[in-house]
């Protein structure tokens, strides 16, 4: 196989055009992230308002199922959009607990 010189502009005006695509990519993704958060974050305050658990073993898995089928479709790694998913949920989860005890503390004050 022949190796080309990266040097090439055409190669150099590619590689940072995708550059620049994967920054604004990687910004939507931490914007619709936070979205995403502010929605947990409300139903953090139902379930400590309600005492209902932190965790929703059910509604995951039916998430994770979801997340997969739409994973292959975009030939995505279905383990790989799975893995992502476990890390945010267990960041909602910690802060899930952490309201709950921030409003328990309150009330017995
Ligand atoms: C947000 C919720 O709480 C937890 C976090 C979830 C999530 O981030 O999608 C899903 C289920 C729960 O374990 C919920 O119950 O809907």
């Amino acid at each position: 196989m022949s190796s080309k010189n990266f040097q090439d502009s055409h190669d150099v005006d590619l590689l940072n055009e995708l550059r620049h695509s994967i920054d604004n990519i990687d910004a939507a993704l931490i914007y619709m992230l936070s979205e995403r958060f502010k929605c947990t974050r409300q139903i953090g305050f139902i379930k400590a308002q309600t005492n209902l658990p932190a965790t929703d073993n059910k509604r995951e898995s039916n998430q994770k199922q979801r997340l997969r089928a739409l994973a292959k479709d975009s030939s995505l790694n279905p383990d790989f959009a799975e893995q992502i998913f476990d890390l945010i949920v267990s960041e909602v989860v910690k802060n899930h607990k952490d309201i709950s005890r921030q409003l328990n503390n309150k009330q017995q004050k």
